[in-house]
Parts: C-alpha cells; sequence; structure tokens
C-alpha cells in the first residue's frame, strides 16, 4: 500500500449571492492508493482545464502546486502527512473505479482519515475515477466503499460540525466528471 499526497494550493473564483466574484486559495490534499489517477488529476489543474462551461468555477491558471510527496506507507510518513492536516481546507480522495480488486484497501485508508478526529470538520471529495474503463456505477462504487450516505450533489446548507462528503464518478483522461465534484466542494470552502 502506498499514498501520494500533494499539497496545492489554487486560485478561484466564486459567485456570490451579492453577484461579486471572489478569489479564494484552497490548500487541498490529494490521497488516495498508487494508480488511482491523482497525477493525471493534477496535471489536468495545473493545465487549467477543469471546466470550460463553468462560469462559476474557474481555477487560474497555472495552479500553482506547492508541494508534492509521495509517501510510502511507513507510520513515519503519516506522521508526516497528517502535520497538513491542521492547515488544510479540503480532502480529495481518488479511487480506481476499474480496480473493484483494491476498494477494500482503498476504503480501509479512506475510514481511517474519516475517523481522525483533526479531519473531522474537513470537506471529503471522493473521486471514483477512471469510469471510462469498466464503466462502474456510482451505486456500486457506494456500496463498496460504504458511502451510501452522503451530503448530497446540490448545495446542502449543513448544520456546525457536519463533515460536508460526496462521490463524484469522473475520468480524468476524458476530462469528466471532477469538475462537478470541485464545484460541489467550493460550495464548503470558506
Ligand atoms: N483509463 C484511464 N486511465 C487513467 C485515468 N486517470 C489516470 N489514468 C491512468 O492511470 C495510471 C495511474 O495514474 P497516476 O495519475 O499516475 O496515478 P497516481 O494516483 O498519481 O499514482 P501513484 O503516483 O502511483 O500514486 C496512469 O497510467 C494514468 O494515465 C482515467 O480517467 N482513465
Amino acid at each position: 500500500m502506498s499514498f501520494y499526497v500533494a499539497t496545492i494550493q489554487f486560485d478561484w473564483y466564486r459567485r456570490k449571492k451579492a453577484d461579486r466574484l471572489y478569489n479564494k486559495n484552497a490548500k487541498i490534499l490529494f490521497l488516495g492508493l498508487d494508480n488511482a489517477g491523482k497525477t493525471t488529476l493534477l496535471g489536468v489543474l495545473k493545465d487549467g482545464r477543469l471546466s470550460q462551461n463553468r462560469p462559476t468555477f474557474h481555477p487560474k491558471m497555472p495552479v500553482n502546486i506547492s508541494q508534492t510527496y509521495d509517501l510510502g506507507g511507513h507510520e513515519t510518513a503519516r506522521r508526516l502527512w497528517k502535520d497538513y492536516y491542521t492547515s488544510v481546507d479540503a480532502i480529495v480522495f481518488m479511487v480506481d473505479s476499474s480496480a473493484p480488486q483494491r476498494f477494500e484497501e482503498s476504503k480501509r485508508e479512506l475510514d481511517a482519515l474519516l475517523s481522525s478526529d483533526e479531519l473531522s470538520n474537513v470537506p471529503f471529495l471522493i473521486l471514483g475515477n477512471k469510469i471510462d474503463i469498466a464503466g462502474t456505477s456510482e451505486e456500486k462504487f457506494r456500496a463498496s466503499m460504504g458511502l451510501t450516505q452522503t451530503t448530497g450533489k446540490d448545495k446542502v446548507p449543513l448544520n456546525p460540525g457536519v463533515r460536508p462528503i460526496e462521490v463524484f464518478m469522473c475520468s480524468v483522461v476524458r476530462r469528466f466528471g471532477y469538475g462537478d465534484g470541485f464545484r460541489w466542494l467550493s460550495n464548503y470552502i470558506n
């Protein structure tokens, strides 16, 4: 088991109620098993190709990738990336949805993150990547990952202390699905 952690900081614009656009820096941890597609996604984000037709969400170009770490599964490494927990705005957890044989391993890691006190209020965007390969259904993916109870894909108002968490199926190589995920995430970053 190996984890890849990238801390990126990127700017986006959000439309507020008053219709004023403003700029937001967000520090996001990209986590997930090896081969999930994190590096590929970061590359796409860097290209600024997140979502061409989304007036409410334009990542500035280029994305500023401040730190990238490739960490093994060692306890020491885990302690290291735990240092980021305190300053992180959101977590993007990627899963290769075409590899069901690794769902269990992935779920174990996700569950550990979700039960971490430091992350109890941090929004989680779960990306089921590579749907272009096997076309795994969202329902099946959610069931395998234990993610049947989630926030909802619209902008759902949450009570304080309730963590936003939602699943989006995507294909990074086909440029599909993750834009909606980030748009959803932007609702929960202050
Ligand atoms: N078919 C398909 N392949 C993808 C997709 N996204 C990524 N890949 C491929 O999956 C492989 C792994 O992608 P990476 O981005 O290196 O995965 P990673 O999570 O960074 O993996 P590690 O660096 O090993 O932790 C590469 O060959 C990518 O081209 C996708 O949406 N569809």
